[in-house]
């Protein structure tokens, strides 16, 4: 809807379709008809676009994307009478301007924002492209180069910059429909016609650009479509009359809103949103729990994680105070911090400025008392249960009773962890990703008797550090590295079948993996995995050797360990996987080494070897991770399918055009994704990942939406 005054001869036309005022069919007719009324109207000299509340305008409302058809008016109906106007068309911009949004404002005469404002074209990121003449108006106000920039990454644009480029006419600081009002008066019997943008021309920026582009933008946003597409639709705007540019647009943009790519990135924007909004099993949710404010917090180890943790704490303004266990391990990490901001200043990504006020705000120590004061401490030392405890017990005693306690955990039980203390209510797991400072994910594990507050607090910091915070249950792993184990296990059983590590790789970096599993091995460190399963073993009272085949009649793969054995530990060691020349360099190279030590240890096995299709790497190593979310799913370690594969997008860079493992699975149809891993089962039974998921039987027989998967799970039906 949008509401429509006169006030003394300004008509003032409000966007009204809150929060953020999507230009739903309402809006778009409202529009139309509050632009034919002012411009009928005598009286009117001038006219004032403003969005109710907070916003201008978020843009289309994407939830209408999924019809078969936009109901008429489009924006470029409703909008078609501002362009054609002769009196003045201010938009007045708080908040944000973008997408449809921003063609609205690009169809008005004069534009002016609040200095918090922010305009943008982010269609890009729901797999579109502006369709409302974005890309034909953008390059005849700010040249094609900009248009480029801005259209094809997406990115919001603070209101200096768009002043800058000429987006914006003026920067306002009162309130923003008086100032509107003001302006519109203030530009009446100026003539209008040199304001119109379709009248402009849009200056020839060459071809080699576009050549240069599409290959920049295949390199940096590989496997998406759009950003291609929109490269098409501005380099019409350069080579066509307006009137055909629009039709080129609108072609290009219908082609898009059909595509999977479309499809799978809507849901992922939803799927973030959905994921938010946190459920605890008592009831508690995100509606009714508040977070407690964190002003101050303190980081326990300055580890590979602590240090990662603490500097995006710091650089959300966070006062830290970072505490290792002794002077030595204190500098490292402190080296590491101040490295990691230098190397940001460097790639432009802070100024030299905030790197300087996030240091400020860091502390260091080698004393836990020194948390005593602090709201809210993140536990980063080593992944060792007597340990954790130990400081938990200690933690409980310094620090003040409100204080939150987390722990970075990747594996260990939450509760046995707040035993220790006797705030058990206060200890929670916030489980980052590494590198630290850089992966998105923040997996926020509960305990049985973590609070509502709690949760609220970890869900609330994770939005503050710019991470996108996932709650879930404590199991085995949690939900990520629980999923990642038997995609891992996989992987080196179809290595032993036949398929190398470089084959396996390259099918899952042609899915759109950012990395294969075996390069990602070789980065996080082939001993690590080493240490881990030994311990775990040992846990269970079993020694590993690199000749166990099988652990309690279940089928493992020890051929990691072979490789960490002779040395190869990955890119810290020069070899791993791959062969990096030298540790510490980046560049892989398949290995003949690690073919031979293959093919010793299949022989050595009487490993019978068969070529194996990426076809099948892809659909063993996938299938077996989304048969064990479907297990998290039906344990409840997660209320909705949506939290997987928002961690599988931000944890392990799944692409966003795939919309999550779940989301794919729903498009193979669960009933032939039910049929496979019941034939994977039958074909190799001493794997026990390969049991089908219960949920995903029942699911199977039904023809359930993924928004209603959950339902069947919080029915009374048996599973
Ligand atoms: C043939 C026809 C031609 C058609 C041509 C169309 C052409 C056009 O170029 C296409 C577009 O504009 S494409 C659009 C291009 N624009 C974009 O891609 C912008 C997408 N939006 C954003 O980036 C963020 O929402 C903001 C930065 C605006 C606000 O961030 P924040 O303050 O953290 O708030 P928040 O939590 O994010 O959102 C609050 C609530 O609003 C909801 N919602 C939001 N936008 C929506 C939308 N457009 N729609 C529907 N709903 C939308 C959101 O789901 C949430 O709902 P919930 O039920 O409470 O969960
Ligand atoms: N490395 C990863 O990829 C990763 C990812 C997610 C979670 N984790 C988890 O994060 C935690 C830390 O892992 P990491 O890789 O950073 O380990 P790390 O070995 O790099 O760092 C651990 C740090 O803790 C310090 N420390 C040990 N005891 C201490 C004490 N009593 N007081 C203060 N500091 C102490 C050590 O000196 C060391 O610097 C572990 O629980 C691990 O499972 C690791």
């Amino acid at each position: 809807m949008a509401n429509y005054r006169n006030k003394g001869g300004v008509a003032v036309i409000e966007l009204n379709n809150p929060p953020v005022n999507a230009l739903s069919f309402e809006v778009r007719s409202g529009l139309m008809n509050a632009l034919k009324r002012a411009h009928d109207d005598k009286d009117v000299k001038c006219i004032v676009i403003h969005g109710k509340g907070k916003n201008f305008s978020a843009g289309a409302d994407i939830k209408e994307f999924g019809g078969t058809k936009q109901q008429k008016p489009w924006i470029t109906d409703a909008c078609r009478l501002a362009d054609e106007s002769s009196k003045p068309v201010v938009a007045a911009i708080a908040g944000t301007a973008l997408g449809g949004g921003l063609e609205v404002a690009l169809f008005c005469h004069y534009r002016i924002g609040t200095p918090s404002c922010r305009v943008g074209f982010p269609e890009v990121q729901i797999g579109v492209l502006p369709g409302a003449g974005g890309t034909q108006r953008l390059p005849r106000l700010i040249g094609v180069k900009h248009s480029i920039d801005m259209i094809t990454s997406g990115r919001h644009v603070m209101a200096e910059e768009a002043l800058k480029l000429g987006i914006l006419d003026k920067i306002v600081t009162d309130d923003i429909i008086e100032e509107g009002i003001q302006f519109a008066k203030s530009v009446v019997g100026i003539d209008v016609g040199g304001r119109i943008l379709r009248n402009r021309k849009v200056e020839d920026a060459g071809s080699k650009v576009f050549d240069d582009e599409i290959s920049r933008v295949k390199k940096k946003y590989k496997g998406y479509i759009a950003p291609l597409f929109c490269l098409k639709a501005i380099q019409a705007s350069m080579q066509l009359p307006y009137d055909a540019g629009m039709e080129q647009e609108l072609k290009l943009f219908q082609q898009l809103v059909s595509s999977g790519q479309a499809k799978a990135q809507q849901y992922t924007f939803f799927a973030e949103r959905i994921s938010a909004r946190w459920q605890l099993p008592s009831g508690a949710n995100s509606q009714t729990a508040s977070p407690l404010p964190v002003k101050t917090a303190g980081v326990i180890g300055a580890g590979t994680m602590g240090a990662g943790i603490a500097l995006c704490l710091i650089t959300s303004g966070i006062p830290t105070v970072l505490v290792e266990q002794d002077q030595k391990f204190l500098e490292k990490g402190v080296k590491t911090v101040e490295g990691d901001l230098r190397g940001s200043v460097a790639l432009k990504k802070m100024t030299a400025e905030q790197a300087n006020k996030a240091i400020s705000v860091l502390k260091t120590s080698v004393n836990l008392e020194d948390l005593h004061d602090v709201d809210l401490v993140i536990e980063a030392v080593y992944e060792n249960l007597a340990l954790k405890k130990e400081i938990f017990a200690k933690l409980d005693k310094i620090c003040k009773s409100k204080t939150i306690l987390c722990t970075n955990t990747s594996s260990l039980d939450i509760d046995t962890i707040a035993e220790a203390t006797k705030r058990r209510d206060k200890v929670v797991g916030t489980h980052f990703f590494a590198p630290a400072y850089i992966m998105k994910l923040q997996e926020n594990v509960y305990g049985k008797d973590t609070s509502a507050e709690t949760v609220a607090t970890v869900m609330a910091l994770g939005k503050r550090i710019r991470k996108v915070p996932v709650l879930v249950g404590t199991c085995d792993s949690f939900v990520a590295n629980r999923m990642l184990h038997p995609y891992a296990t996989e992987a080196l059983f179809l290595v032993e079948e036949g398929a190398s590590p470089y084959e396996v790789d390259q099918a899952l970096e042609d899915f759109g993996m950012p990395m294969g599993m075996f390069r990602v091995s070789d980065l996080s460190g082939l001993d690590i995995g080493y240490k881990v399963r030994k311990e775990a073993a040992k846990r269970r009272g079993i020694e590993l050797t690199s000749d166990t085949r099988f652990v309690n009649g279940e089928r493992v793969c020890l051929l990691a360990n072979v490789l960490v054995e002779k040395g190869r530990l990955g890119i810290k060691s020069g070899k791993g996987w791959y062969n990096y020349g030298s540790p510490g360099k980046r560049e892989a190279t398949p290995d003949p080494e690690v073919l031979d030590t293959i093919e010793e240890y299949c022989r050595k096995y009487d490993i019978k070897k068969r070529k194996i299709s990426s076809q099948e790497i892809l659909e063993r190593m996938q299938l077996a991770m989304i048969n064990e979310g479907f297990k998290i799913l039906e344990e409840g370690i997660v209320s909705k399918p949506e939290d997987i594969d928002i961690i599988w997008i931000y944890g392990f860079g799944w692409p966003k055009y795939m919309g999550g493992p779940m989301f794919y699975a729903n498009e193979m149809k669960l009933k032939n994704v039910y049929r496979k891993i019941r034939d994977f089962h039958q074909n190799y039974p001493f794997s026990i990942h390969w049991t089908p998921s219960k949920l995903l039987a029942r699911l199977s027989e039904t023809d359930l939406p993924i928004s209603k998967w959950t339902s069947l799970i919080n029915s009374n039906s048996k599973l």
